[in-house]
């Protein structure tokens, strides 16, 4: 098969053997209970304790932080593997790859040495709150308001669509922080909130945070997504990520950093597609039809040799932004191409694998026909794929 043996250029004896430590952690920790995950709307609390001792937390961020002192190919490595196993509950990456990475960039000395340790041993939980329930594309309108009152911010406001919002202890808030308008105004500020291990037990949550609807979503279920609410929740002014010279910056400290956001969303995508062809693959030796393992016919032959192409073309794709990327060249309109052309072809590439399953496609004991809605919701978060588009178009 023409993905057997790829290896990216990247990839090196170092990566080879966390590629097999995070395969025997999710086999180990995730697929048994996906199901349970599913249901619950969240994976258990100690995924990230585990995943901490692991050290398959925070792998990129430096060792004197607790980190694991890698770069993001060593992120890659991770969410790749849970493309590859169709793991939809990957809210310990967006904890990793996505939260700690804003520490760690903008993060004052002392703030990274507050939180950074926490993160990577997996004592907290991160989330980013940036989405709020007016304000999705267009981040320049937020209204989650934080006033200066003395030492502290006190912040108003209403954020949905957070991942890691149930089990969070630490979310990065998106805040206006001036009347300046547009993109000027608005800071990054760090609330220390209280964990929460058990849904509806608010006993340890900050005062003015409170945790709204768990939200049900069609796919992507063991992914724990929550609306976060704010009541004049104070915050210490310090909080602000990078100090005073991080205020009023966030809206920059955003740009500069989605681009690996969604970087990390077209890795999982092209480790979706090419699970998905070997599903396909597996499938279609075993089941027999007018006597013969499907895989004889040739239309089944034509579908998955198309799927494999494709995914092996994402693969690449997805494998060249990471070189760059890694090298510190990755452009912002590059990022969006990845993440757009990855999740629109793995979206592509489970539908017609799908059809090779037949009505078994479309039953939820084989894992193609979750990871199908699993995709479509791949094409929004992160940057829907049209304003992927537009940020390619600008910079044509
Ligand atoms: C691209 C975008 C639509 C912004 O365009 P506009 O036309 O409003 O802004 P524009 O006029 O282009 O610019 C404003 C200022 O900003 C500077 N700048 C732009 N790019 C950059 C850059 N790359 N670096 C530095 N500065 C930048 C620009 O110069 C301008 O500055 P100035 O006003 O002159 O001082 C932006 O809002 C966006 O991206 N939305 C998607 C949100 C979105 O992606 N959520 C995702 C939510 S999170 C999520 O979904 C998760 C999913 C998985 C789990 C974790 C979370």
């Amino acid at each position: 098969m023409i993905l057997d043996n790829y290896r990216g250029t990247w990839e090196d004896e170092d990566t080879s053997e966390l590629r097999k430590l995070t395969r025997e952690f999710i086999a180990n920790e995730i697929t048994p209970h996906q199901e349970r995950y599913a249901e619950q709307h969240r994976v258990d609390r100690d995924v990230w304790r585990k995943a901490g001792q692991a050290g398959l937390l925070c792998i990129s961020v430096p060792e004197e932080y607790g980190g694991g002192g890698g770069d993001f190919r060593h992120e890659a490595i991770v969410l790749h593997e849970q493309g590859l196993a169709f793991d939809d509950a990957w809210g310990y990456s967006v904890h990793s790859s996505i939260c700690a990475h804003y520490i760690l960039e903008y993060g004052t000395e002392e703030q990274k040495k507050a939180w950074l340790p926490k993160l990577a041993s997996g004592e907290y939980v991160a989330a980013i709150a940036m989405t709020e329930p007016g304000t999705g594309s267009d981040l320049q309108s937020i209204r989650t308001k934080a006033v200066r009152d003395g030492d502290e911010w006190v912040i108003n406001g209403s954020k949905t669509f957070i991942t890691n919002g149930t089990h969070c202890d630490l979310v990065i808030i998106v805040a206006r922080t001036s009347d300046e308008p547009g993109a000027k105004g608005i800071s990054l500020i760090v609330a220390e909130v209280g964990g929460e291990d058990v849904v509806g037990d608010s006993g340890t949550w900050a005062t003015g945070f409170e945790r709204g609807r768990v939200l049900d979503k069609m796919g992507m279920r063991g992914q724990d997504t929550r609306e976060l609410f704010f009541t004049d929740m104070r915050v210490p002014v310090g909080n602000v990520l990078g100090g005073e010279a991080g205020e009023d910056k966030g809206f920059y400290q955003l740009m500069n950093q989605l681009p690996q956001e969604r970087l990390a969303i077209a890795v999982g995508g092209a480790g979706v597609a090419e699970a998905a062809v070997r599903a396909g693959i597996s499938y279609a030796k075993d089941r027999e039809a007018f006597g013969v393992p499907i895989v004889k016919f040739q239309n089944t032959k034509f579908v998955l040799a198309e799927a494999s192409t494709e995914a092996l073309a994402v693969r690449t794709f997805v494998d060249h932004a990471i070189a760059e990327h890694t090298a510190g060249k990755l452009s912002t309109e590059k990022a969006s191409a990845a993440k757009y052309w990855a999740t629109d072809m793995q979206n592509t590439i489970v539908d017609k694998v799908l059809q090779v399953f037949g009505g078994y496609g479309f039953m939820n004991e084989y894992p193609i026909a979750r990871t199908l809605v699993r995709s479509d919701e791949q094409k929004i978060y992160g940057g829907t794929n049209e304003i992927m588009k537009e940020l390619i178009g600008r910079g044509l």
